[in-house]
């Protein structure tokens, strides 16, 4: 499982510097610190002789607060100790792990204007969160050079696995084909394999169990092995969250598995016999809506997680539950395919009618969503005990369902027709610094919503005037000599500076870049809001993973079945459909009026795309019509 988020390797230069620099941990560093440790140490709690806090702390930082990670590579260094006992103290023996990929630079779930690169190594940091680590450890050596030990110069690496890696991130040559010749390439291939790639969103109200459901996929196909499994069961229950078990597999961050909800989109890669399958989990929690949307607006298919057990399917329905509000955010933001899950059947005792109660309710809240009927599936199952995932072995849902499992549903979900030959655009989710076993540098990631990329290509940053060339392409972790869109792509770019790159930056053809704009009309579909929208109403603006503040400067008409019924209406209410003009705004500080990268929808639909909030509330989604400035 990959989150994008995360850095790759870390840069020696960097570290080294960052070492001298001395910053304090922030607070919410420190918060989190705070919180790992006694998970970590819970964890580790078997081990003897037990563990130097110093030790845990450094490792939690190193792997950013990723416990699972962190308490995983403290074993195994406390193993090879073991087997170690007899041999002189290696000058790793109080160093981090090796080869860590976590370290984050920009956090995804509120798009921020400039990467924030961890400031302090480890040790430092850990100090100031009262985890205690001494500048000089126990083994004696210096900060610095435990940190230049946890750089692998003094690697204990097996060969097999630094080879494997070295063959993961080998920097692939550019075809240097011409971009036609490309593409009739990549739709031959994909005609000849008969796989086609997709990215499912799975969403869902809190709690509906859509962590559970997809790591119960992963581990029934094979993707979680039951020491994972194990591990995660462990973890649930010291943190007095038994049953969590599978949701581990997804909710792998320190915070999440504290609060035991999913805050960020997490990304990991499946394969059915003819789809590979991104998978994009998305958080429940109200709260995280805008995380949610970064991920929708990556996704072609939908997985809705519904809980069918009693009570709990008509608090996820009813308003202020986010079933309704996550359908319309799904399909407004492009998405045409659903597929239904009602889970925790087995709490209600696989009953037929309850099921075909929920499909009743459902079926036509979904198709005045926009959701046709033959794109939509329903299926029963229960994802803890993996029933009707990767087969149905339940004798009394058998009685009544022959229908499709979930896996030979999504086997069978229809692959949108890809915009090869359109520009490229690349809105970026995440910037971060990364380095492979070749390439180091700048690294972002994101969708590419149309055209294709190769190594070699130049690409321009918009918002800004810089150009990047692209180095390496990661596709499904691993690298690629080209990328098409629909892909989820990690990027490493040479000759740029990060600071030209932030979340929401789009990467573009040199000669063909998006433009960026401060006014356009739209037409919108209003959500379910309890105060109308005037002329005038200060909102948010989403457009992929970037969001910035707006106005709806006018209404300018109201329509119905694509005929417009009204002309300048002074509202819009619930439900309707009109035509807006919207004009972005200084934020509260004031300041320059911001632009966003953006073009109508006639001429890039995933690009002309956007979502407007107010006060923590998603109002209305829209297309862009036309382009005002
Ligand atoms: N009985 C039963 N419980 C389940 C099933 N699936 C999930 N659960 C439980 O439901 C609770 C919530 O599951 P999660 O997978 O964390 O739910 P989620 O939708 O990912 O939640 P957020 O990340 O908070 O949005 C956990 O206690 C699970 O063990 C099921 O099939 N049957």
């Amino acid at each position: 499982m990959s989150r994008h988020r995360f850095v790759r390797n870390m840069d020696l230069d960097a570290e080294m510097e960052d070492d001298s620099e001395q910053v304090g941990m922030s607070s919410e560093e420190q918060a989190r610190m705070a919180t790992s440790m006694p998970i970590a140490r819970a964890l580790l709690q078997d081990v003897k002789p037990p563990i130097a806090d110093a030790a845990i702390a450094d490792s939690l930082w190193h792997y950013w607060f990723d416990v699972e990670k962190a308490v995983t590579w403290l074993r195994k260094d406390w193993e090879r100790k073991v087997a170690k006992v007899s041999q002189p103290p290696s000058v790793r023996s109080a160093s981090l792990p090796a080869k860590s990929r976590n370290q984050p630079v920009a956090s995804s779930s509120k798009p921020s204007t400039q990467p924030n690169t961890p400031k302090k190594s480890s040790s430092s940091k850990a100090s100031s969160s009262g985890a205690n680590t001494p500048k000089v450890a126990a083994s004696g050596l210096t900060v610095a050079q435990q940190d230049l030990a946890g750089l692998h110069l003094d690697d204990e690496m097996d060969e097999a696995e630094r080879e494997r890696e070295k063959e993961r991130y080998k920097e692939r040559p550019g075809l240097n084909m011409k971009q036609e010749e490309l593409i009739a390439k990549v739709k031959k291939e994909e005609e000849e394999s008969g796989k086609q790639n997709i990215s499912l969103i799975v969403v869902g109200h809190v709690d509906a169990g859509k962590s559970t459901l997809m790591g119960r996929l992963l581990y029934d196909l094979g993707e979680l092995s039951e020491k994972e499994k194990v591990s995660n069961e462990r973890g649930s229950k010291r943190v007095g969250k038994g049953s969590f078990a599978f949701a581990w597999g997804l909710d792998a961050l320190g915070d999440e598995r504290d609060r035991g909800v999913t805050i960020d989109i997490a990304t990991t890669h499946f394969a059915t016999p003819h789809r590979n399958v991104t998978l994009l989990d998305a958080p429940g929690h109200r709260d995280f809506i805008p995380a949610m949307i970064s991920g929708a607006a990556q996704a072609d298919v939908a997985l809705m997680v519904v809980d069918g057990s009693p009570g709990e399917f008509e608090a996820g329905f009813e308003r202020g539950g986010q079933t309704r509000e996550h359908a319309w955010l799904v399909r407004s933001l492009g998405v045409k395919e659903i597929v239904v899950a009602i889970n925790k059947m087995d709490l209600v005792s696989w009953s037929q009618d309850r099921y075909e109660d929920i499909v009743e309710a459902l079926k036509p809240f979904l198709v005045s969503a926009g959701f046709a009927a033959s794109k939509t599936t329903f299926l029963p199952l229960a994802a803890m005990e993996g029933i009707n995932v990767l087969e149905n072995n339940e004798d009394t849902l058998k009685s009544w369902y022959d229908g499709p499992t979930l896996i030979d549903t999504l086997d069978k979900v229809e692959v949108p027709a890809r915009p090869y030959d359109s520009p490229l655009r690349i809105p970026l989710s995440n910037v971060f610094k990364g380095q492979t076993a070749v390439a180091s540098g700048v690294a972002v990631s994101g969708r590419l919503c149309s055209g294709i990329v190769q190594v070699g290509d130049r690409l321009r940053a918009v918002p800004g005037d810089e150009v990047a060339n692209v180095r390496t392409i990661e596709v499904d972790e691993d690298s690629a000599p080209y990328a098409v869109a629909g892909q989820n792509v990690t990027l490493y770019l040479s000759g740029i500076d990060p600071i030209h790159l932030a979340i929401g930056t789009v990467l573009c053809p040199t000669s063909l870049p998006v433009r960026l704009v401060t006014r356009f009309v739209a037409q919108i579909l209003v959500f379910d809001l309890q105060t109308p929208i005037i002329a005038g109403t200060a909102v948010e603006l989403f457009h992929h993973s970037m969001n910035l503040p707006a106005t709806i400067s006018k209404l300018v008409s109201i329509s119905e079945k694509g005929a417009v019924t009204k002309k300048s209406p002074r509202v819009l209410q619930k439900g309707m459909t009109g035509l807006v003009e919207i004009s972005l705004r200084p934020g509260q500080g004031g300041g320059r009026t911001p632009s966003v990268p953006l073009e109508t929808a006639a001429d890039n639909k995933e690009m002309g795309r956007v979502l407007i909030r107010r006060a923590g509330e998603t109002i209305a989604a829209g297309i862009v019509q036309e382009i005002l400035a």
